[in-house]
């Protein structure tokens, strides 16, 4: 491994770490670790372990709250419990972002590079369903999986959007309590666990990286409420991506300050040094410079995970100083003018062909994939898909009265959209909330994020089998089922025939419709075991 790294990576971290250099390469040769967090959305780590085969050979990771090594033979995405989004596979050091992120439930919080949403998910689970997550990603064909995931996970209260994020400041301006920034970066700190990404770092340079993160940054600050928090973080060694882009935050806004982070778990600070090399460092008094070593950089020779940087920055409660007002304003809308036409005009045209598209199947969402519901034929526009949801929540869901977010429709689909939004107008939406269902000919028809978020206890009527018993597998697998009436777990007025939510251990897993001893699987092809 250490023989296919770079020679100029090599020369750089031997200049950077100097004495632990020979630590650091050996490193390399270690055996990497593997990380699950448990889903607090769903359940608690130790309900989880009575469920789990694999629950005695799991390790806490030091610094994430849910988070467990665990050993790679164990192998726990082959399992019902990953179905059912018991957990989400994510590195034990990727964990470490959000825990410095503080969040609260009730905050607005974006995660504006969000795929493929290990951190999304883990937002999420802080949030307890209360308040909202922005899950934004620019790149159309990741949010695939950044949907899929948050879905997954059951989360009730995200909206999903693919922007840049100069499209995103002039809706969101002062708008969230906690942003965070996992930055796109040249992945020096993933050499061990991927070695793709060596071939990505001698082909996408440092420098090009850090344009595009002090881009992000930038945009970042302005959709930040004063008193609120901004992580930043990167897999990167490199001081180009990491310090520098700290001390040009700071240069450039005076109303952000590093909150320290405390040194743990073998955490080093970070490089202050490093940080006076910044083209802005001279703009910075010494001790806004000297602040930088608040910041965190996880080394893989000191800590059981891959490479980190991370650093916490808040937005001071005063209103932006005045020295910075005029000259830096004018400065950012003409950046802005220049980044944001092309983007937004994109943006504008991508929508307009999509609505036009969505018109014409008179069933679509405006998140254009064109994706059917549980692999059913298209749906038909119907007058009134909001009442249809409404009709159809109070027959087969218990106690949606108190649920929060209130139901909005694109097209056929219904949408459960976090209170307070602001007009999602003009952006690409690929979710407008929590996706119910859509409505088909007069029926209202339940969607599998429907299904992953609720909890058995919800639903009218539910099936479950243990994670062990081959049926659940079976149903994974998209194959029919047979149960008795008795089976289907309803109130004592309900008739067993009609939608039933499929459960393993008592999760849910998807849809099914059961009639006279068949369950006929409604699991959608795409959400199947492979
Ligand atoms: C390190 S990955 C994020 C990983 C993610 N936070 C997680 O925990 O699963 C960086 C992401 O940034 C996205 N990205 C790159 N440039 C961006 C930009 N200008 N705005 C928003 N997202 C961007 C990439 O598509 C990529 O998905």
């Amino acid at each position: 491994m250490i023989g296919h790294l770079p020679t100029k990576f090599t020369k750089k971290m031997e200049k950077l770490l100097d004495s632990e250099y020979d630590n650091f390469m050996a490193s390399y040769a270690a055996p990497r670790v593997y990380g699950l967090r448990i889903n607090a959305l769903k359940l608690a780590i130790d309900q989880w372990k009575e469920l789990s085969p694999i629950a005695a050979r799991v390790r806490p990771i030091p610094w994430a709250q849910d988070g467990l090594y665990y050993a790679e033979e164990d192998r726990p995405g082959k399992h019902p419990h990953y179905y059912a989004g018991l957990y989400y596979i994510q590195e034990p050091s990727a964990m470490a972002p959000v825990e410095l992120l503080d969040v609260k439930p009730g905050h607005r919080v974006l995660d504006l590079c969000a795929a493929p949403g290990g951190k999304s998910t883990q937002i999420a689970a802080k949030l307890g369903g209360k308040g909202v997550l922005v899950a934004n990603d620019n790149a159309q064909e990741r949010t695939k999986a950044l949907t899929k995931n948050i879905e997954r996970a059951g989360v009730r209260n995200a909206v999903i959007l693919n922007e840049v994020p100069a499209a995103l400041a002039p809706v969101f301006t002062e708008w969230f309590d906690r942003i965070l920034i996992d930055a796109p970066c040249s992945g020096e700190g993933m050499f061990r666990k991927d070695e793709s990404m060596i071939a990505d770092w001698e082909k996408h340079s440092v420098e090009h990286c850090a344009v595009m993160q002090r881009d992000i940054l930038r945009h970042a600050a302005r959709m930040l409420a004063p008193g609120g928090l901004l992580v930043y973080s990167t897999c990167t060694f490199s001081p180009e991506e990491d310090e520098w882009q700290i001390a040009a935050l700071l240069a450039e806004r005076d109303d952000f300050e590093v909150v320290p982070i405390p040194q743990r778990y073998g955490w080093a600070e970070g490089r202050a040094d490093l940080a006076a090399a910044a083209p802005e460092a001279a703009e910075l008094a010494e001790g806004r410079l000297s602040s930088i070593e608040g910041t965190v950089r996880l080394w893989p020779h000191r800590i059981e995970g891959e490479g980190h940087y991370a650093a916490v920055l808040r937005r001071r409660e005063a209103k932006m100083l005045e020295r910075e007002s005029a000259r830096d304003d004018q400065r950012e809308e003409q950046v802005l003018a220049s980044a944001e036409a092309p983007d937004r005009q994109q943006s504008q045209r991508k929508k307009e062909k999509l609505l036009r598209a969505s018109d014409k199947r008179g069933s679509k969402a405006v998140n254009g994939r064109g994706s059917s519901v549980g692999g059913r034929k298209e749906a038909v526009a119907d007058p009134d898909p909001i009442g249809l949801w409404k009709q159809f929540s109070s027959q087969f869901v218990e106690g949606t009265e108190v649920w929060e977010g209130h139901p909005i429709a694109y097209g056929s689909r219904v949408y459960l959209q976090p209170a307070g939004m602001p007009s999602l107008n003009g952006l690409k939406v690929v979710r407008a909330g929590w996706y119910v269902g859509e409505a088909d000919r007069g029926k209202f028809v339940p969607s599998q994020p429907l299904a992953m978020g609720l909890s058995k206890e919800e639903a009218v009527r539910s099936i479950s089998f243990r994670s062990d018993d081959a049926q659940t597998v079976r149903y994974l697998r998209g194959e029919t089922l047979f149960a008795e009436d008795d089976d289907i777990v309803r109130h004592e007025d309900t008739p067993a025939k009609g939608y039933v939510l499929v459960c393993t251990d008592g999760y849910p897993l998807g849809w099914a419709k059961y009639a006279g001893g068949m369950i006929k699987n409604e699991l959608p092809a795409g959400w199947r075991w492979i």
